[in-house]
């Protein structure tokens, strides 16, 4: 059983309608052949459900007839390999592209744009650019095509297309099936377009240079029951009121033109903007300590989000065995007792104890979809909006998931949202990670294993293995090399005010708000596959992959990527502290456990 979430806003008339529904439809399925979605309703202040198109981006629909469609997709030939170089192709894990005109390159994420490739574009396209130019959607023919192809399921992760590679408009033809595309501004809101087949995307202005673009990997999309007919209205229509209605994936192809830019992008959107400094110069850019709301989403999607998501399958093979006490916390429970695990990483508590009803949540879809592959009901949610009732659970557990939330409030709202859960007389266990590795003059685990094998090694302690909340799997020599290469970043003398610090693996913690470097081994990255495509840099420049990764060579001389995760580890009291500020919620027990401080909340 797979679950997906989606989320859409819908305003009724009035009240009294928006009453109707809620008792009408909540909980309610909605069937399409074998699948089916469950609706839960819940409301929220319309300011907020207000989705606005960002600024720049155009939807024409239509752009294309069945016959141009079919005579592009023609000329795209699937069945060379590379060899030749006339139109590079790339299969990636997420989906498979081929580039004409010039080709992106990984080393240094940018179009080598003095080797123009012996193909142009195709001839077939003439037509649909000229259409462009007469139409006004540009004033120049592009020099690029790119052309990827999606099978249902694939995607595209969220990107901005680099800067200084390429001018200002961007066109995008999505052929063969629809999709959702979602965009995303920095300061967190989400925009989902649907781009139906034989559509033209035209991304300029802001949707172009500070908003990302990305297709999350699904089979299914939910979208307005009348975009499956085809309309003629240039801008899809967000705030309808309209059904909704399931709609499979089928392979997309889209061509995405761009024209290579010679001179230095001078944007108006310096931050994002690789030209002007901005978005990941080298050394990567040192977060601070957010100050508000918007930065701290920002800093999460950063470093917490985009890294698990990119580690996830190595992560996941450091964590097999659960923690004693977690363990023993979820043995105590009656049989049949509803479970969640709010982050719940790669399900490594979801079958501790077969006699619960478990269900698991996580931001990173890519643990969620390792905890599916094990057979584990998971879906991929917020931590601080889980889409469960309110009262539905007996225990919650929330394992190493609330020092990621960069402010007071959002640790707050984090709790909050846990007990939100739970039934009266509910129980929930909580770890977070702790300031003092040493506790009663026991060193934890973590400062212990200071010379830990090498990773792939297999560990020979496997107690140690057990108790070892944050293996940290570390090549030997990690800590010297991110001495080189976060250079003055891991210096405090010459911390700028307010930043954050790389913390220095297997070392007593030197503040409470830090990086911590995750070297990752075995198979490429996603971000690294990603960028082999030569064509996305997420805010990346040169050898630098994000701002949140980092790279360093290991003797040898191939290079391990270092990625940095946002922790606020937990001072001694600090949890109850936070847990007593959430009402009707009784700290039964804290305690300290391997480095991690523990509390079990009792819902009154
Ligand atoms: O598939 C699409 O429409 C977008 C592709 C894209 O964003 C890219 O190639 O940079
Ligand atoms: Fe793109
Ligand atoms: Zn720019």
């Amino acid at each position: 059983l797979g679950f997906s979430c989606f989320i859409v806003f819908v305003s009724p008339r009035s009240e009294d309608d928006a009453r109707k529904a809620h008792t009408q439809l909540n909980g309610q399925k909605l069937l399409s052949g074998e699948n089916s979605v469950t609706l839960y309703l819940s409301y929220v202040d319309s300011e907020e459900a207000r989705v606005h198109f960002p600024e720049g981006l155009a939807l024409v629909k239509d752009f294309v007839s069945p016959e141009e469609e079919a005579l592009l997709l023609a000329a795209v030939d699937w069945s060379t390999s590379d060899q030749g170089n006339e139109a590079p192709q790339k299969a990636l894990k997420h989906r498979r592209v081929k580039h004409y005109g010039f080709e992106f390159r990984y080393e240094n994420n940018n179009v080598d744009k003095d080797k123009p490739l012996p193909a142009g574009l195709p001839e077939e396209c003439l037509a649909v650019l000229h259409r462009c130019l007469q139409d006004g959607h540009i004033n120049v023919l592009p020099d690029q095509l790119t052309v990827n192809q999606y099978e249902t399921g694939q995607g595209i992760p969220p990107h901005v297309d680099t800067h200084s590679a390429f001018a200002d408009t961007i066109l995008s033809l999505s052929l063969g099936a629809k999709t959702v595309m979602e965009f995303r501004h920095p300061d967190g809101r989400v925009v989902p377009i649907v781009l139906p087949e034989r559509s033209l995307l035209v991304m300029k202005g802001q949707s172009r240079y500070l908003w990302t673009h990305g297709i999350t990997p699904r089979k299914f999309d939910l979208v307005p029951a009348c975009e499956t007919q085809s309309a003629d209205h240039s801008e899809p229509d967000l705030g309808s009121h309209g059904d909704l209605t399931l709609s499979k994936r089928g392979t997309r192809t889209s061509f995405t033109f761009r024209k290579i830019r010679h001179e230095p992008c001078c944007c108006a959107f310096p931050s994002a903007c690789d030209s002007q400094g901005g978005s990941s110069p080298s050394p990567p850019s040192q977060p601070s300590l957010p100050s508000c709301h918007a930065n701290a989403t920002r800093l999460e999607e950063e470093y917490v989000h985009r890294v698990y998501d990119a580690i996830a399958s190595h992560f996941s093979s450091t964590r097999h065995t659960p923690w004693p006490r977690v363990c023993h916390f979820l043995s105590s429970l009656p049989p049949g007792s509803v479970l969640a695990d709010v982050g719940c990483g790669n399900g490594k508590y979801l079958g501790v104890n077969p006699q619960l009803i478990p269900v698991g949540c996580d931001r990173s879809s890519a643990l969620v979809q390792i905890c599916t592959e094990r057979g584990f009901n998971a879906f991929v949610s917020d931590a601080l909006s889980v889409p469960l009732r309110t009262d539905s659970c007996d225990a919650c557990i929330s394992i190493a998931v609330i020092h990621h939330f960069s402010t007071q409030e959002r640790r707050l709202a984090a709790v909050r949202e846990l007990l939100r859960l739970l039934k009266p007389g509910g129980q929930a266990l909580i770890y977070v990670w702790a300031y003092e590795q040493e506790y009663n003059k026991q060193r934890s685990k973590y400062l212990k294993d200071h010379n830990k094998p090498q990773n792939g090694e297999k560990s020979k302690d496997k107690l140690g293995e057990s108790q070892e909340p944050h293996e940290e799997p570390s090549v030997l020599t990690a800590s010297h090399l991110d001495n080189n290469h976060t250079g003055d970043l891991k210096d405090d003398s010459k911390m700028t005010e307010g930043k954050l610090s790389v913390h220095t693996n297997r070392t007593a913690f030197t503040s409470q708000d830090l990086l911590v470097p995750w070297h990752l081994k075995g198979r490429k990255t996603r971000v690294e596959e990603e960028s082999s495509s030569g064509l996305h840099t997420t805010k990346s420049s040169d050898s630098k992959l994000s701002p949140s990764v980092d790279t360093s060579q290991v003797p040898g001389g191939s290079s391990v990527p270092v990625f940095h995760r946002y922790y606020h580890v937990f001072q001694q009291g600090e949890l109850e502290q936070l847990c007593i500020e959430v009402t009707g919620v009784k700290v039964q027990t804290s305690y300290h456990d391997q480095g991690n401080w523990c509390v079990i909340l009792q819902k009154e």
